[in-house]
């Protein structure tokens, strides 16, 4: 058994669609990245490749590659996740927080968790998803940006 945490930042920018788990949520501003800047996915992956051994999202996908600009997170997700189930680890649970001053995550949660577990190949339970505002404090609380933090569990699947 082992256990991961991930963590992502990304900045707001005009006239950018806001992404987060893979749901695009009306809002005047998106964020900014050289992919789709999927705050919450780019954390989820980051909490995978931790727990399993395997680096960090930037080792596998460079945000100086061209290949992927503008990228749909779930697709890195997909393939991170490949190589940590080909690595021999199957997921135990997953739990994220989303740090979003606004807009509200509540709502947008369980479609969320729909994408998120689809690409895990899990049950819905298996995913859970949380959001805090920063209470107006630090430039979370400014709305300069959304972070997310993530935790998972593996588990060997010959274990
Ligand atoms: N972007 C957000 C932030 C919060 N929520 C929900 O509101 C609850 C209270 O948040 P506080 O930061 O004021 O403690 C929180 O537990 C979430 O249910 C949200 O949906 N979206
Ligand atoms: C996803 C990648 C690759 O397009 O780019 P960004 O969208 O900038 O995201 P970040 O969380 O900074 O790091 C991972 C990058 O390599």
């Amino acid at each position: 058994m082992r256990i991961g945490q991930g963590f992502d930042v990304h900045a707001f920018a005009e006239g950018r669609p806001l992404i987060i788990g893979g749901v695009t949520i009306p809002h005047a501003r998106g964020l900014l990245g050289h992919s789709d800047a999927d705050v919450l996915l780019h954390a989820v992956t980051d909490a995978l490749l931790g727990a399993a051994g395997l680096g960090d999202i930037g080792r596998h996908f460079p945000d100086t590659d061209p290949t992927y600009r503008g990228a749909d997170s779930r697709v890195l997700l997909r393939a991170a996740f490949a190589k940590v189930q080909a690595a021999g680890w199957r997921l135990g649970n997953l739990d994220a927080t989303v740090h979003a001053q606004a807009p509200k995550i509540g709502p947008h949660a369980s479609a969320m968790v729909a994408n998120i577990a689809a690409d895990l190949q899990v049950a819905p339970e298996v995913i859970n998803i949380k959001a805090k505002t920063n209470e107006g404090l630090g430039y979370l609380g400014r709305q300069e940006g959304i972070a997310a933090t993530v935790v998972a569990l593996l588990f060997a699947v010959d274990a």
